[in-house]
């Protein structure tokens, strides 16, 4: 099977050869046609199914689209993740991965318009956390990465695609 990825972040492109070990996986810049910091759950999904669609668009590949986003619940900010997968016949599946609360100050941050990414690097003093272990890895002492988070998600996009062509 051949798979384009719409990112050509590492984290995300390691996740779907992990789990798709078979295919032939590339990577394709695409839009996700949301915003770069995606600010709620529905936002941070549309930005996972657009990247997915405009990968299986004029191909034969399937599209995968994973996107990064934050999302409130009350007044507390949680890390959120999305993916989508597109067949060729542009069936859409769905699925999200684990969340986790952000710090206060970070918040803040996000509220005035600053990307995650930028922030964390920043905030771990690291280069290019967003492309490593994630905010996820960070506020996980390193138990869970970016790459693991995905790579789940990933893995429900496959079992529920494998569900219905069976
Ligand atoms: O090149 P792309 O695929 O866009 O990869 P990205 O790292 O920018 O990731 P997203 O667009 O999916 O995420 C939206 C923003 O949230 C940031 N982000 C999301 N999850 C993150 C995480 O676990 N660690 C660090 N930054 C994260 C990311 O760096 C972006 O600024
Ligand atoms: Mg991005």
């Amino acid at each position: 099977m051949n798979i384009t990825v719409g990112s050509s972040n590492p984290a995300k492109l390691k996740a779907v050869t992990e789990v798709f070990p078979e295919s032939y996986v590339t990577s394709k810049r695409v839009q996700s046609h949301v915003a770069a910091q995606p600010f709620s759950d529905d936002e941070t999904r549309q930005g996972a199914i657009n990247r997915a669609i405009a990968c299986a668009e004029g191909s034969n590949n399937f599209g995968i689209g994973l996107e990064g986003g934050v999302m409130y619940i009350g007044d507390q900010l949680y890390l959120c993740n999305w993916g989508a997968l597109v067949t060729p016949e542009e069936t859409v599946y769905t699925a999200s991965g684990a969340r986790i609360i952000l710090p206060k100050e970070l918040a803040t941050e996000l509220t005035e318009g600053k990307e995650l990414g930028y922030l964390m690097d920043a905030y771990a003093n690291k280069e290019d956390v967003s492309k490593k272990e994630g905010a996820i890895g960070v506020f996980t002492n390193y138990l869970m990465t970016r790459q693991a988070m995905f790579s789940h998600v990933v893995t429900l996009l496959r079992g529920q695609w494998e569900f219905h062509k069976a």
